[in-house]
């Protein structure tokens, strides 16, 4: 028995018209609130992994092991009802509804979830967020580095197991990627989710208990080397 929130076993993955596989990852796991920082060059591989953990990119082979569950064994709607409770995904690409507001963009996500919101969280998040005056506004009226909070808040809201975020804090400032990580962190602590983050943003492996490049995730699982900070 394990308490892996998150395993990966014998994953590949070539994108057709590529020479050779992206990736070749033998083997990786990721503890119940564990928090590991990921980094590696431009054109790595890093996002194609983190679609192919959050269900959206099936790999050439090898399975993605969620919680005991083989996610591309599920069918496709098992695993979308997986991905709606389970995991908080913040992508590079943001994927707000543009015409709804924040607060209707966060409604949606804990609807997909099966979960009612509870107003003093809802206050909590947006708050910490930075995000209070633009609850009601519409997601194609504001900053994108606005728009970057409203997608973190929305990925919070359900209070997932698993956080996964990609170049999270790539339109935000010193003052809001500092309050965006207590945030995570606190997050994290109060729930025991475990959290992946992709970015080049080295403010930010301050906060991890682990830091690994992409590179040293493709080696053989014995000699693998994790970095502590
Ligand atoms: N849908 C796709 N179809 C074909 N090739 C793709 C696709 N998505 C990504 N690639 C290719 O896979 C490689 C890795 O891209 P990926 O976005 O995973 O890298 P990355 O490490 O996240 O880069 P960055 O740090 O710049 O975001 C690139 O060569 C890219 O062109």
């Amino acid at each position: 028995m394990t308490d892996a929130l998150l395993e990966l076993n014998n994953l590949q993955h070539q994108w057709p018209g590529q020479p050779r596989p992206l990736l070749h990852i033998p083997h990786f796991c990721l503890q119940a609130g564990e928090r590991l920082f990921l980094h590696g060059p431009s054109g790595s591989g890093k996002s194609t992994l983190l679609q192919i953990i959050t269900g959206l990119q099936c790999p050439n082979s090898g399975s993605v092991t969620l919680q005991g569950t083989s996610l591309w064994q599920l069918s496709a709607a098992r695993r979308d009802h997986w991905r709606a409770r389970q995991l908080g995904f913040i992508s590079q690409t943001l994927n707000l509804l543009p015409y709804l507001t924040v607060e209707e963009n966060l409604q949606l996500m804990l609807h997909f979830a099966g979960q009612k919101a509870e107003p003093a969280w809802l206050q909590h998040l947006l708050g910490s967020l930075n995000l209070t005056g633009q609850r009601q506004q519409r997601v194609s009226q504001l900053s994108i580095g606005q728009q970057q909070r409203a997608a973190i808040a929305r990925a919070l809201v359900h209070r997932p197991a698993l956080i996964i975020a990609d170049e999270p804090t790539s339109a935000l400032d010193d003052d809001n990627t500092a309050a965006f990580m207590q945030l995570l962190l606190q997050e994290c602590a109060d729930t025991g989710a475990g959290l992946l983050l992709v970015s080049h943003d080295q403010r930010l492996r301050q906060y991890f208990s682990r830091v690994c490049s992409l590179q040293e995730l493709q080696q053989p699982a014995q000699t693998m080397q994790e970095q502590p900070v």
